[in-house]
C-alpha cells in the first residue's frame, strides 16, 4: 500500500471538517475523490501533503507513519501535490522552477546549473514534453505548465501525487495529454488521488473511487461499480433526476449589441446581438478569442475598433466602474484574478460591487449590506460557517458562488460568465441553472462562455463558436450538438 489513512478527523474552529475517514492508495491505482463543495476534499488532500494536522488518527505513507505533518516531511516521504500553475514562479525558468528549493550544488557552495538543466532536459522528454529547460513559465501555455509541475514532483522523486481539479482549466486535447501521461504512472506503479467534479473523468481514468458527503466517507468502490447516477445519489444523498430547467424562447427586445468588434491578437470582426431574456452560449478552443471578448464588453481591456450598444444606445466604457453602473456584471474565469479580496469577509465580497447603493452620508449601512448578502448567500446555498469568515477559508466551489453572488447582490441587468460553473458540483450547479433562468425571465440577458459543451447545449438559447478570434458558427438551441460544437470550433466547419 502506497497510503494508509484510518479514523482521520479535522475540525476548523469548533466546526468538524473531517470525520473519522479511512481512506487508502495502492500501487498503480487512480483513486477518486469526489463530493459537494465544501465537503472536505482539498481537506483531506491537505492533510496528505502535510500542510494540515489531523486533530485525530493516522496516516502511514510508502510503509511509514507520518510524525511531523508537515510539507517538506510528506515530500521526503514520496508525497508531491500538484497545484495547478500556481506552485510555480512565471518569472523562472522551467528548470529553475522545477529545482526550486532542491537544487543540485557543485562544491556544496555553486548551483550546478548545467546539472539542473540536464536532469530537467530528462524528465520533460519521458513525460512526452520536449520543452526547452531555459523557457520561462510566463511564457508557457496552461497544459505545459501543469508538465511542469508534474516534472517538479518527479524530479523531487515522489511515487504519490495528489491532483485536485487538474483538468478544470485544460482544453480537451490537453486533457488526453494528461491523461497519457497519468496511465505511464499507473503502469510506473505510482498512486495518483484524484479530485474531481468532472464525473466523467472517474469512469475514464480512475480504477477506484471515494466519495464524501459533509466530511464523512459514504463510500469506496471500484469505478465501474457505479453509474454516473448512482455517483451523484451517493454525493448528493438524494436522486437528481434533470440537470438543466426547461428552456423559453426569448421575446425581449435587444438588450446588447456589438459590431465589427476588433481587439487583435485577441479577436476580429465580432459581431452579436443579445435579447432580453436570453442566454447566449459563446464557446471556442483555448486561445480562440472568448476570454479576450468578454474583458472588451466589460470595459477590462479598450477595442481597437468596433462599437457597442446598450438598448440600442451606443456605449464606451473608459472602466469597468462605467460598466457596473450600467449594470453590467462579470464573472472571469480566473478565480485569483477575479476581484475577490481573499482577506476580506463573505459579507463584502458579496456586496463589494454594489457599496455606492448601500451608502448613507459616506458610510456603509452595515445591516442593509448584511441583508442583501444573506440573500445571495441563501440563494447560491454558499456554505460558510458565518458571513464575518474570511472568504480565503472556504472551500473552492463556494468562492466560485461567491464570485456570482456579487453580481446577483447588484442585480446587475446583463451577466458576463465566463466558466461560471467551474468547481461547482453536480447538485449545486443544477440549482445555479435554475437561478439563471429565473433571471432572464425577468428580462435580463446572460452571456455563457463555457467549454463544457453539455452545458452550453442545455442552458442556452443560442451558440456562439469562434476560432482563432473569428464567430465562424451561430446555432440556435435545437441545432446544437456536441459534434457541429467541436468541428465549428476546430475550423473544420464554416
Ligand atoms: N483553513 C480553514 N479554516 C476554516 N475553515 C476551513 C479551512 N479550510 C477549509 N475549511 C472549511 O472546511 C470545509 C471543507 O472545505 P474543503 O475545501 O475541504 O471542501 P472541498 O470538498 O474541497 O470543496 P470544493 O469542491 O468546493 O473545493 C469548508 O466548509 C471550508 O469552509
Amino acid at each position: 500500500m502506497l497510503l494508509h489513512m484510518r479514523g482521520i478527523s479535522k475540525s476548523f474552529y469548533g466546526v468538524q471538517v473531517l470525520d473519522n475517514i479511512d481512506f487508502e492508495l495502492r500501487p498503480g491505482e487512480v483513486h477518486a475523490l469526489v463530493g459537494e463543495n465544501g465537503a472536505g476534499k482539498s481537506t483531506l488532500a491537505k492533510l496528505i501533503s502535510g500542510a494540515h494536522r489531523p486533530d485525530d488518527g493516522y496516516l502511514v505513507v510508502n510503509g511509514k507513519p507520518v510524525s511531523l505533518y508537515s510539507p517538506i516531511e510528506s515530500q521526503r516521504m514520496g508525497i508531491s501535490m500538484i497545484y495547478q500553475e500556481s506552485c510555480l514562479v512565471p518569472e523562472m525558468s522551467i528548470a529553475e522552477n522545477v529545482f526550486l528549493g532542491t537544487e543540485p550544488r557543485w562544491l556544496r557552495m555553486f548551483t550546478n546549473t548545467v546539472k539542473m538543466k540536464r536532469e530537467t532536459k530528462r524528465i520533460l522528454r519521458s513525460l512526452g514534453m520536449p520543452l526547452h529547460p531555459n523557457t520561462k513559465v510566463k511564457d508557457l501555455s496552461m497544459s505545459e505548465r501543469h508538465v511542469v509541475a508534474i516534472a517538479k514532483a518527479l524530479s523531487q522523486k515522489a511515487n504519490i501525487f495528489v491532483m485536485d481539479e487538474p483538468t478544470a482549466s485544460l482544453s480537451d486535447a490537453e486533457r488526453i495529454r494528461l491523461f497519457a501521461m497519468i496511465r505511464g504512472f499507473k503502469a510506473e506503479g505510482f498512486g495518483i488521488v484524484y479530485i474531481t467534479h468532472r464525473l466523467n473523468e472517474i469512469f475514464e481514468i480512475c480504477d477506484r473511487v471515494t466519495v464524501l458527503r459533509d466530511g464523512k466517507r459514504v463510500v469506496t468502490c471500484k469505478a465501474n461499480e457505479l453509474t454516473e447516477r448512482e455517483l451523484v445519489r451517493q454525493m448528493v444523498g438524494r436522486e437528481l433526476t434533470q440537470i438543466f430547467p426547461p428552456l423559453s424562447s426569448p421575446t425581449g427586445n435587444e438588450l446588447l449589441r456589438v459590431e465589427n468588434m476588433t481587439r487583435k491578437p485577441w479577436f476580429e470582426k465580432i459581431d452579436f446581438r443579445l435579447h432580453e431574456g436570453e442566454i447566449l452560449g459563446i464557446t471556442g478552443l483555448v486561445g480562440s478569442g472568448t476570454e479576450g471578448l468578454a474583458k472588451v464588453i466589460f470595459g477590462e481591456m479598450k477595442p481597437e475598433s468596433g462599437k457597442v450598444f446598450w438598448h440600442k444606445e451606443p456605449i464606451q466604457f473608459k472602466t469597468p466602474r462605467q460598466a457596473i453602473d450600467l449594470g453590467f456584471g462579470y464573472v472571469n474565469r480566473d478565480r485569483i484574478e477575479s476581484g475577490l479580496f481573499m482577506d476580506m469577509n463573505v459579507y463584502r465580497n458579496l456586496t463589494i460591487a454594489s457599496l455606492k447603493k448601500i451608502h448613507r452620508f459616506h458610510m456603509v449601512q452595515e445591516s442593509q449590506e448584511h441583508d442583501k448578502a444573506l440573500d445571495a448567500i441563501i440563494q447560491l446555498d454558499i456554505k460558510t460557517r458565518d458571513p464575518e469568515q474570511e472568504i480565503k477559508f472556504l472551500s473552492g466551489g463556494n468562492q466560485q458562488k461567491v464570485m456570482l453572488g456579487k453580481w446577483l447582490v447588484a442585480e446587475s441587468d446583463l451577466y458576463i460568465l465566463d466558466e461560471p460553473t467551474r468547481g461547482i458540483d453536480v447538485a449545486s450547479k443544477s440549482e445555479l441553472y435554475v437561478l439563471l433562468h429565473e433571471l432572464v425571465n425577468e428580462g435580463k440577458g446572460m452571456i455563457v462562455i463555457s467549454s463544457d459543451m453539455s452545458e452550453l447545449i442545455g442552458l442556452c438559447n443560442r451558440i456562439l463558436v469562434m476560432h482563432e478570434g473569428r464567430i465562424v458558427d451561430e446555432m440556435t438551441h435545437g441545432e446544437a450538438s456536441q459534434e457541429r460544437i467541436l468541428q465549428s470550433a476546430s475550423g473544420i466547419r464554416g
